[in-house]
């Protein structure tokens, strides 16, 4: 059975995967004919490199059909192993002719291919780890999320939803909402509303000490995020690992260190990260 498109009819699938949906396991399914078919687009229209689509969570099948009407070559991974042989069987023909690789496992720890472009609808569970699994790629991504998450993904400086998630997403790619998707659109519903990001990659225009430095650099001045940087930088020293927090704040630029972190831009972070790993006697 077919849709209007001719694509798979995403219910049908769900019927001949013999499962149930479990929502403690991330399973919610996308029905709705009109999102399954608009998502690869996102990606196309963005001049994406659509050889090697990554999916990750394939459940029934009905995005991973979409993704063989645009891809050379598509790899999913799905965690259930019932689900991962639905997929084997309904796409047999794809397997046995090498278009599509079915990929047993957690996305988290399996060995991810070499890949184009990613277009999944993400485990919500786990959709921030493997979102920072696929960014340092450098690939453009096309994936769902709960809204919540999306936006503060894509925030601005200076606006509420502007937090660590977004400098560190903002350091591996331009980040946009293109879609929001509500509850409906799924089988069975979430009790949230979705978003789809598009990222397009980028390489930064300043470069940082050290990314795992970076990061827990971040993490810890956004725990102050409404005190000075002056004040953040020595309030969490015990979380960023810097000894010696007042050589940073005495070497800084005094416009960086009266902002703060919810203002800052990504190479101001970065700026000032550089300075905390060079005199900051960070933890080794
Ligand atoms: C939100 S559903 C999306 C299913 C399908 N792509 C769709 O759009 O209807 C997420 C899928 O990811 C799978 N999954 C959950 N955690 C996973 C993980 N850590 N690694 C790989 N797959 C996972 C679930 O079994 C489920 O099939």
């Amino acid at each position: 059975m077919t849709t209007e498109t001719g694509a798979r009819d995403p219910d049908a699938l769900v019927r001949r995967a013999g499962k149930r949906a479990d929502t403690r396991k991330d399973q919610h399914f996308l029905v709705d004919d009109r999102v399954l078919d608009r998502i690869p687009g996102y990606a196309t229209e963005a001049g994406a490199d659509c050889s090697h689509v990554l999916e990750i969570g394939g459940g029934p099948g009905a995005l991973t059909d979409r993704l063989l009407a645009v891809a050379d070559r598509v790899t999913v991974v799905e965690r259930d192993p019932d689900f991962a042989a639905h997929l084997g069987e309904e796409f047999a023909e794809e397997v046995a002719d090498g278009r599509l690789t079915v990929v047993q496992g957690d996305a988290l720890d399996v060995a991810l291919p070499e890949f184009t472009a990613s277009i999944s609808n993400l485990p919500y569970g786990a959709s921030s780890e493997i979102a920072f699994r696929l960014l340092p790629a450098g690939k453009p991504l096309v994936l769902m999320f709960q809204r919540e998450f999306a936006e503060r993904m894509a925030a601005d400086p200076g606006t509420d939803d502007y937090g660590r998630l977004s400098v560190t997403a903002g350091h591996y790619a331009d980040v946009e909402v293109v879609e929001t998707v509500p509850p409906e659109a799924f089988d069975p519903q979430p009790r949230v509303t979705s978003a789809v990001v598009r990222t397009t990659p980028r390489t930064p225009d300043y470069t940082v000490p050290d990314d795992a430095f970076f990061m827990d650099f971040l993490k810890a001045v956004f725990t102050q995020r409404r005190k000075t940087m002056r004040n953040a930088i020595r309030n969490t020293a015990h979380i960023s690992g810097l000894g010696d927090p007042d050589a940073v704040v005495d070497a800084a630029d005094e416009e960086l260190l009266s902002a703060r972190a919810g203002t800052l831009a990504p190479r101001d972070f970065a700026t000032l990260a550089t300075l905390a790993y060079e005199v900051g006697e960070p933890e080794a």
